[in-house]
C-alpha cells in the first residue's frame, strides 16, 4: 500500500474533545449539509507528500506559498464578484458553480496548511488556542449580537474603573 492509501485508510481521531466542536453540536448541522472528518494533520501530511512526489520542495518556500495562498482567495473572491449579495448555502447556484466554489476554497486551505507546515506552525493548536482567546477578548454578555470591536467594552471597563 502506498503513503497516500495507507493515510486514507488511517483513523485520524478528532483532535477535540469538547461537547462544543463535535460536528453533532455545529449550529449549521442539518439535513442539508454534511460535514466530514478529514483532519487537518492528514491533509497537511497529503500536501507534504503531493509535493514532494513532484520535486516541488524547493518550490513551496513561505513566500511563493503565501503568494499562491492570496492567489487562490482572488480565485475566491472573483466567484462572487457581481452577484451582489447571496442567501447562506448558495440555494440559486448550480451543482457546477457549488463544484468550482469548492475547488478554489480547497486550494486556499491546501496552501494555507501547506504555508503552516513549511513555516513549522502547528495549524490546529495554534486555532484552538486563538478561538479560546477570542472568546476571552468576546465575552458572550458584553457582545451579543454586537459588532463591536473588544476594544469598546475594554474602554468601558476602564472608564468604570476611573470613576
Ligand atoms: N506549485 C504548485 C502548484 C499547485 N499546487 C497545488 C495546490 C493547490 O491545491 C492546487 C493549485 O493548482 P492550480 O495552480 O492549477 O490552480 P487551480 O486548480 O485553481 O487551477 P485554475 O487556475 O486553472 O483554476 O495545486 C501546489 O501545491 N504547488
Amino acid at each position: 500500500m502506498g503513503e497516500v492509501e495507507q493515510e486514507k485508510s488511517l483513523h485520524v481521531p478528532d483532535r477535540d474533545d469538547g461537547e462544543l466542536q463535535h460536528p453533532r453540536h455545529h449550529p449549521h448541522n442539518n439535513n442539508n449539509s454534511s460535514s466530514s472528518d478529514v483532519s487537518l494533520a492528514l491533509l497537511t501530511r497529503l500536501m507534504a507528500h503531493f509535493a514532494s512526489e513532484r520535486d516541488w520542495d524547493k518550490l513551496h518556500s513561505p513566500r511563493n506559498l503565501l503568494l499562491a495562498l492570496v492567489g487562490e482567495v482572488g480565485e475566491v473572491s472573483e466567484i462572487f464578484q457581481w452577484k451582489d449579495e447571496v442567501p447562506k448555502g448558495l440555494p440559486d447556484w448550480s451543482v457546477e458553480e457549488k463544484e468550482h466554489l469548492g475547488e478554489e476554497l480547497s486550494d486556499v486551505l491546501l496552501y494555507l496548511l501547506r504555508l503552516a507546515d513549511i513555516c513549522r506552525i502547528d495549524l490546529g493548536d495554534a486555532a484552538l488556542k486563538k478561538l479560546k482567546k477570542k472568546a476571552l477578548k468576546y465575552p458572550v454578555e458584553k457582545c451579543k449580537g454586537l459588532s463591536h470591536k473588544y476594544t469598546a467594552y475594554k474602554n468601558e471597563e476602564l472608564e468604570a474603573r476611573e470613576v
